[in-house]
């Protein structure tokens, strides 16, 4: 039986293909547990008002124990109100032939007035992951904009996609199944820059824990076809759905928020975009994506210090670094441009 006080959970864009996806994992209960009563806030803007009442009645048809309520919303006032966990969604994606730059002027603005409203109406505690793209810097706007009301370290932008693209390609690539790969790292920004890095990963393989550089055995897969299929990945599933990947971005919001909600299993890390507090040399202040453990009864993320980072690596960091400054700089400009 549901036995705390319900939380409320915002997510935005809940009338597109990612918001469909996920609020059934979360009404059920893959991401806060099957005993914590949620009310879902979903908002989105007011041409889909119809469509997301359409969600709404779906998700009271489920018949969810854990589901307390459902709210359809297309105010933000209304939407952000009190609640305890934001899945910052609504955004445009890219269609096929457009660059991820022509996002940053429309969507960086979104996550201004969506900052400043977090600072107005949420609970001061309220933890943030924002999914729409780009996502690292929609989060640095988001972060910006709630400034003085909402502690930075409660903003966090999805790299977890990333994440499991990267984890599903070293186990087909070692032939075991992905729940025996850890610790992969994704380092950077959610886009062609980042970094995914195998060399502090685990693999049990024949019933032991091994390095999984010496599992894949292949520096130059490592170095080359990992890195770029899995840079690449959110592109050919553009290239080939016609749309932007829904069900694993669905999927790794709900693990992403599942342990920082609940905390990352022990001897285990994941990877979380947060403000950078220098650490790697990555300058404060970027959303920036980094390997992290979180305590469950603080709910305070870590990054796990001292990972050797050689010449190689250290270059992937600076081209992602770089991209990062650049889209910082960008969504200022347009965020400043922008008189609400
Ligand atoms: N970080 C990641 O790993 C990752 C992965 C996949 C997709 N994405 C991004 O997630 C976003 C959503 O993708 P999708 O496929 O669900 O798109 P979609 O077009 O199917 O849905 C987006 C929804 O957001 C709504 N929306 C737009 N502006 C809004 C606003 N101001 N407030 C509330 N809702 C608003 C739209 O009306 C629409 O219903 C895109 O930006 C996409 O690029 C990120
Ligand atoms: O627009 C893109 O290139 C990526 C879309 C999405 O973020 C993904 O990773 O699948």
């Amino acid at each position: 039986m549901p036995s705390s006080a319900p939380l409320r959970v915002l997510v935005t864009g809940a009338a597109g293909q990612i918001g469909y996806a996920v609020v059934l994992q979360i009404a059920k209960g893959d991401v806060f547990g099957n005993d914590q009563p949620i009310v879902l806030v979903l908002l989105d803007i007011p041409p889909l008002a119809a469509a997301l009442e359409g969600v709404k009645l779906e998700l009271q048809d489920c018949a969810l124990p854990t589901l307390h309520g459902v709210e359809a919303v297309t105010d933000e006032a209304a939407g952000f109100k009190d609640i305890d966990y934001a899945f910052l969604i609504g955004a445009m994606p890219r269609k096929e032939g457009m660059e991820r730059k022509d996002l940053l002027a429309a969507n960086v603005r979104i996550f201004k007035s969506q900052g400043q409203a977090l600072a107005n109406h949420s609970k001061p505690t309220v933890k943030v992951l924002v999914v729409g793209n780009p996502a690292n810097t929609n989060a640095l706007v988001a972060a910006k904009y709630a400034a003085g009301k909402i502690p930075e370290q409660n903003f966090s932008a999805m790299t977890r996609l990333d994440h499991n693209r990267a984890a599903a390609q070293i186990a087909l690539k070692v032939g075991v199944p992905v729940g025996n790969v850890k610790n992969v790292t994704i380092w950077g920004n959610h886009s062609s820059t980042q970094f995914p890095d195998a060399s502090h990963a685990k693999v049990v393989k024949d019933g032991n824990e091994i390095d999984a550089i010496s599992a894949i055995n292949d520096n130059s897969w490592v170095q080359g076809d990992f890195i770029s299929t899995v840079q690449k990945r959110g592109g050919v599933i553009i290239e080939k759905r016609k749309l932007s990947s829904a069900m694993s971005a669905a999927k790794a919001a709900c693990d992403h928020m599942r342990d920082w909600h609940f905390g990352t299993p022990s001897g285990q890390h994941v990877s979380m975009a947060i403000v950078s507090d220098g650490s790697y040399g990555v300058p404060k202040g970027l959303v920036y994506s980094f390997p992290v453990t979180v305590d469950g009864s603080s709910k305070q993320w870590k990054i796990v210090q001292g990972l050797k980072i050689d010449d190689f690596a250290q270059s992937k960091l600076n081209a992602t670094t770089k991209e990062l400054e650049e889209e910082r700089d960008d969504a200022l400009a347009a965020c400043e441009e922008s008189k609400q």
